[in-house]
């Protein structure tokens, strides 16, 4: 279980969110909303450990992450605005880079993971001169290699279009329903059951409240 206890989060002497509490279970998908400029990508990089709260602890299995960074790391994929691919290589090649490194365990075919991210044709061409939407889907076929419990995506339907949106909540709820967790920034609707979803809606940022 993640759990997040009074978060504050600040930048340049603002305050964006303040007293953020919620926690995620396995089997739950945590929708993050709000206006841009609100504060999503800052809650995602305080859970990813890349930068620290102002206030406030977030716990992994009841161990505050700071505290277990290693481990947290081996059960987390995080996929952010940066696709972190390598655009020099192909398609294949990036995906079996991404399995070789992270997940040498999982038996997945890496020609059929880009059919069913509707790449099929495009698996041998360098991804520097795939389209954006392509290059996105190169980028979240990472997931289908995955065997990490909580998954923490920013904004993954950038770019992708109504089919390829629908294969990857698809792909979500397969996780949620195998007692994996999402976070998960979008503003589009997410189409997955009421029984796995919950909302975190993140308000206007506190224009009037600055820190030092
Ligand atoms: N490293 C930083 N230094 C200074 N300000 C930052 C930094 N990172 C984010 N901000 C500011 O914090 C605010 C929130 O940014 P953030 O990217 O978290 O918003 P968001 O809700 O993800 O927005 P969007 O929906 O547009 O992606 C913005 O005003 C941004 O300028």
């Amino acid at each position: 279980m993640l759990e997040c206890k009074n978060l504050t989060c600040v930048r340049e002497q603002r305050v964006l969110f303040d007293n953020l509490s919620f926690t995620l279970s396995p089997g739950e998908i945590l929708h993050v909303e709000g206006p841009n400029g609100v504060g999503k990508t800052s809650l995602f990089r305080l859970l990813v450990g890349l930068s620290s709260p102002y206030a406030g602890d977030i716990y992994w299995l009841q161990n505050n992450i700071s505290t277990v960074r290693e481990s947290y790391y081996q059960h987390l994929l995080y996929l952010g605005h940066k696709s972190g691919l390598k655009p020099e290589l192909t398609a294949i090649e990036n995906l079996q880079y991404f399995q070789s490194l992270h997940n040498p365990n999982v038996e997945l075919d890496v020609w059929e993971t880009l059919t069913l991210v509707g790449l099929a044709g495009y698996e041998t061409i360098p991804v520097a001169q795939l389209s954006a939407g392509q290059q996105r889907r190169v980028a979240l076929a990472r997931m289908w290699f995955s065997d990490c419990p909580l998954w923490i995506l920013d904004e993954p339907f950038t770019a992708i279009d109504k089919s390829g949106v629908k294969v990857i909540e698809n792909l979500l709820v397969k996780h949620a329903e195998n007692n994996g967790m999402v976070i998960i920034s979008t503003h589009q609707d997410l189409n997955v059951p009421d029984t796995l979803y919950k909302r975190l809606m993140l308000e206007k940022p506190i224009a009037e409240a600055f820190y030092v």
